[in-house]
C-alpha cells in the first residue's frame, strides 16, 4: 500500500496527464485535456466540460449523488458502452485500492463500494495500528534495557509511558493513512459509493446500508472486483466480551493492560501483540494448537524465534493444546477461565486464570451477504471465494464466472496486505486483456517483533520434500547478524538468515531471516525470486559497507553450485575483496 500511495503522489505530482499502461487508445482524460479517448471512443469536447470532475475531489455520497450519477452518464457516452463503469471493486481495504489506483493508470473507469471504512482491516485494524503499538513498545523496550545500552556506554534513568498516548499515537496513523487513501482515490477521480454491495449478476452490483432508504443504489460494470477481506476467526466455545476476552480489533485500542495475559495461537497476532504487551509490563502465556511454537515459520528460524522472542521475557506457553472453553472475567474483579484441552486426544488437560485473552487464531474471509448465488459461485467450506491463477472467480463446477475476479483475503491465498494489492494489480492486468499470472512464492512476508522474522518462498522442510520428489540436490547457505559490522555497531549480533536454492541450476527456492530490519532486508530476496534471478547471478551484486544488507551479500556469496554456471551478467564485476566473515554452507 505504502508503495501505491507514493506512486499515487507521484502521478499526482505528474498531474495524472496520460495513463502510463493499457493499450494506447486509453488514455484517461485529465483536468488539462481538451479531448480525450476513452476505450477508443473520442469524448465530445461537449461532455469534456465535465472531465476535471473525473480527475478532481470527489466526495463519499449517502446516495448517488448528482455529481457520480453524471460521471456514471460520462462513462457511458464515452465509450458507448452499456455500462455505468469499466470496472467496480467490492470493498476498499488495501486490495481494493491498489487495484482501483491501478485501473485508474490503465484508463479504467472505476468505483470502489465500501461496507464500513476506507482501508479495510490493514489500515483501521491491522498492519497500520499494530506497527504503531510495535514502534512505541519497542522503543520502551530498548530503552528499558539497560545493559544493552550500557554496553553501548549509554546511561539512561527511568523510563516511562502513557498507555493512553501509545493508544492514540496508533489511531492518529489509522486516521491519517485512511484519509490519505481516500484522497488518493478522490484525486484520481474514482468514485467511492458507500454501503454493503451484492451481485445481482456478473456486471449488476446493488449497495446500500440497513436501515437506511438514502443510501445505496445499484451500479453496472463491465467487470467486478470482490476484495472484502477478512474478519477475525475465533473457534466455537469463545465468547468475545471485547472487555477480558478479545481478539485484535479490540486489543489494537489498548484500552488497558493487564498484568497477564493468554494469547490462543502463535501465529503473526499472537507474536506481534506478545512482543507489544511484555514491552509494556504484562505476562504473557501462550496457548498453542499445533505441537510447536509459531508453525508457519521454518523450523530452525522459529527455534531461533523461540530463543530471542519468549526465553528472557515474561513468557509462557501450552503447546499442543486448545482453549476448549473460555469464560470471560471482570477487570480487577474477576479472572478470566480458560480450560485447556489436548488437541489430539480431545481430554481436558488443565484450567488456568489470567485477567485476559487475546484471541488470534486466524481470519475468516468477509463473504457473508455477497449473493454469490447470483452469480453461479459459491464460497468454499470456510468460506473463501475460490479464483483461479488469473484471480478469475470459479463457479462451483470449476468453471470461470465472466467478468468477476476476486483478491486479497476473500480469496485465502496468501492474507497479507501486499498479497491483496499485488493480486488486484494482476487482476486489473488480467481486465485489460494483457494475461497476468503472480507468483506466489515471490511474495515476502514478516513478522514485526524486535527483533523481525521475514521471509519469502519456501520453508527448509518443504524445500527438502521438492529436492526429494524431484531429484535435485538442495543448497543450504547461512550467515550469522554476529560476523555484521552494522550489526555490531548496534550491539544487535542475534539472528541468522539462510538461503534454499536448487544445486543444479542456481535457483532460489527461498530465503528466512531473523534479525535486526529482517523485513526491510527480505526484499532484495523477493525481487531475485520475482524476476528470475539465480544464485551465480546475485552472488555478484554490490552492498554498501558496512549496512545489514551484507548479511545477504554473505548469503549468496556462501551458496556453491554442483558444477560452475556458464558466465554471469555482463554488467556486473565481482565485488573487490573484502575481508568476509566465515559463512556455513552445505
Ligand atoms: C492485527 C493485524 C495486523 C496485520 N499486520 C499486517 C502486516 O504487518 N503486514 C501485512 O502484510 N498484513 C498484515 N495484516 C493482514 C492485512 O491486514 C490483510 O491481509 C489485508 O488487510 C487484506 O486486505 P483486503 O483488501 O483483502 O481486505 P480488508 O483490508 O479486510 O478490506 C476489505 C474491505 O471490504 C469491505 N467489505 C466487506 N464486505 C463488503 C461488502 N459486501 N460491500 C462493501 N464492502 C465490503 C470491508 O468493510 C473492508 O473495508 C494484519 C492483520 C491484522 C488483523
Ligand atoms: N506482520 C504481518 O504480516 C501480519 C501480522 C498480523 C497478522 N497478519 C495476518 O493476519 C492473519 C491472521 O493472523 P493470526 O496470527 O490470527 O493467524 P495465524 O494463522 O498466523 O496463526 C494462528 C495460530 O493459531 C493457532 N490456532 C488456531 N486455532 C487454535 C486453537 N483453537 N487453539 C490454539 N491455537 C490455535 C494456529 O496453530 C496458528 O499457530 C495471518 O494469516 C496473517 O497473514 C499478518
Amino acid at each position: 500500500m505504502a508503495a501505491s500511495m507514493a506512486a499515487t503522489q507521484q502521478r499526482l505530482a505528474l498531474g495524472a496527464k496520460q495513463a502510463t499502461c493499457g493499450p494506447a487508445a486509453w488514455v484517461r482524460p485529465a483536468k488539462t485535456t481538451v479531448s480525450a479517448k476513452r476505450n477508443g471512443a473520442v469524448i465530445p469536447d461537449v461532455i469534456l466540460g465535465c472531465v476535471p470532475m473525473l480527475a478532481g475531489s470527489r466526495r463519499v455520497t449517502a446516495s448517488r449523488a448528482p455529481q457520480q450519477a453524471r460521471s456514471a452518464v460520462l462513462a457511458q457516452a464515452a465509450s458507448g458502452d452499456k455500462f455505468d463503469y469499466d470496472l467496480v471493486i467490492i470493498g476498499c481495504g488495501v486490495g481494493g485500492h491498489g487495484a482501483a489506483l491501478h485501473a485508474v493508470e490503465c484508463g479504467l473507469k472505476v468505483a470502489v463500494i465500501e461496507g464500513h471504512d476506507i482501508g479495510g482491516t490493514c489500515v483501521n485494524r491491522g498492519c497500520v495500528p499494530s506497527k504503531a503499538l510495535l514502534a512505541a513498545s519497542g522503543r520502551v523496550r530498548e530503552m528499558r534495557d539497560k545493559t544493552h545500552l550500557a554496553a553501548m556506554g549509554v546511561q539512561v534513568g527511568a523510563v516511562s509511558f502513557d498507555r493512553q498516548g501509545i493508544a492514540s499515537h496508533a489511531k492518529d496513523l489509522a486516521t491519517t493513512i485512511q484519509g490519505n487513501l481516500r484522497r488518493s482515490l478522490e484525486a484520481l477521480g474514482v468514485d467511492i459509493l458507500i454501503g454493503q454491495a451484492k451481485f445481482v449478476g456478473n456486471q449488476r452490483v446493488r449497495y446500500g446500508l440497513p436501515g437506511r432508504v438514502d443510501v445505496g443504489g445499484e451500479v453496472t460494470a463491465r467487470d467486478v472486483i470482490i476484495a472484502t477481506g477478512s474478519v477475525p476467526f475465533v473457534p466455537p466455545g469463545i465468547p468475545i466480551d471485547g472487555k477480558t476476552v478479545f481478539t485484535s480489533d479490540h486489543a489494537l485500542k489498548l484500552e488497558w493492560l493487564p498484568n497477564w495475559i493468554a494469547i490462543i495461537g502463535s501465529g503473526y497476532i499472537g507474536l506481534e501483540f506478545s512482543d507489544v504487551y511484555t514491552a509494556l509490563g504484562t505476562e504473557v502465556t501462550f496457548i498453542e494448537a499445533v505441537d510447536n511454537l509459531m508453525p508457519g515459520f521454518d523450523r530452525e528460524i522459529a527455534r531461533l524465534a523461540q530463543r530471542l522472542l519468549i526465553q528472557g521475557r515474561p513468557i509462557d506457553y501450552h503447546t499442543g493444546v486448545i482453549a476448549s472453553k473460555v469464560t470471560p472475567g471482570v477487570p480487577g474483579v474477576k479472572p478470566v477461565v480458560i480450560e485447556l484441552t489436548d488437541f489430539k486426544t480431545k481430554e481436558k488437560v488443565d484450567e488456568i486464570e489470567v485477567d485476559a485473552c487475546l484471541v488470534a487464531t486466524g481470519r475468516a474471509p468477509y463473504t457473508n451477504g455477497l449473493n454469490l448465488g447470483a452469480i453461479s459461485a459459491a464460497t468454499d467450506r470456510r468460506g473463501f471465494v475460490p479464483v483461479n491463477e488469473k484471480m478469475q472467480v470459479l463457479d462451483t463446477l470449476g468453471n470461470v464466472v465472466p467478468h468477476v475476479y476476486c483478491i486479497g483475503d476473500a480469496n485465502g491465498k496468501y492474507m497479507l496486505a501486499h498479497a491483496a494489492s499485488a493480486q488486484g494489480i494482476s487482476a486489473v492486468e488480467n481486465i485489460c486483456n494483457r494475461p497476468h499470472v503472480l507468483n506466489h512464492l515471490s511474495i515476502p512476508a514478516a513478522c514485526f517483533t524486535h527483533p523481525e522474522v521475514s521471509f519469502v518462498g519456501v520453508t527448509q522442510e518443504k524445500a527438502e520434500e521438492m529436492a526429494k520428489e524431484q531429484g535435485f540436490k538442495l543448497g543450504v547457505s547461512k550467515t550469522s547478524f554476529k560476523g555484521n559490522s552494522k550489526a555490531l555497531a548496534e550491539k544487535e549480533g542475534d539472528g541468522m538468515a539462510k538461503m534454499l536454492y536448487r544445486k543444479d541450476t542456481g535457483e532460489i527456492l527461498g530465503v528466512h531471516i531473523i534479525g535486526l530490519h529482517a523485513a526491510d532486508l527480505i526484499h532484495e530476496a523477493s525481487n531475485a525470486i520475482a524476476t528470475g534471478q539465480r544464485v551465480q547471478d546475485i552472488k555478484f551484486n554490490v552492498h554498501a559497507h558496512p549496512t545489514l544488507s551484507e548479511v545477504l551479500d554473505e548469503l549468496f556469496k556462501g551458496a556453491h553450485l554442483d558444477a560452475p554456471q556458464n558466465g554471469h551478467a555482463a554488467s556486473t564485476v565481482p565485488v573487490a575483496a573484502k575481508p568476509q566473515p566465515a559463512v556455513a554452507a552445505a
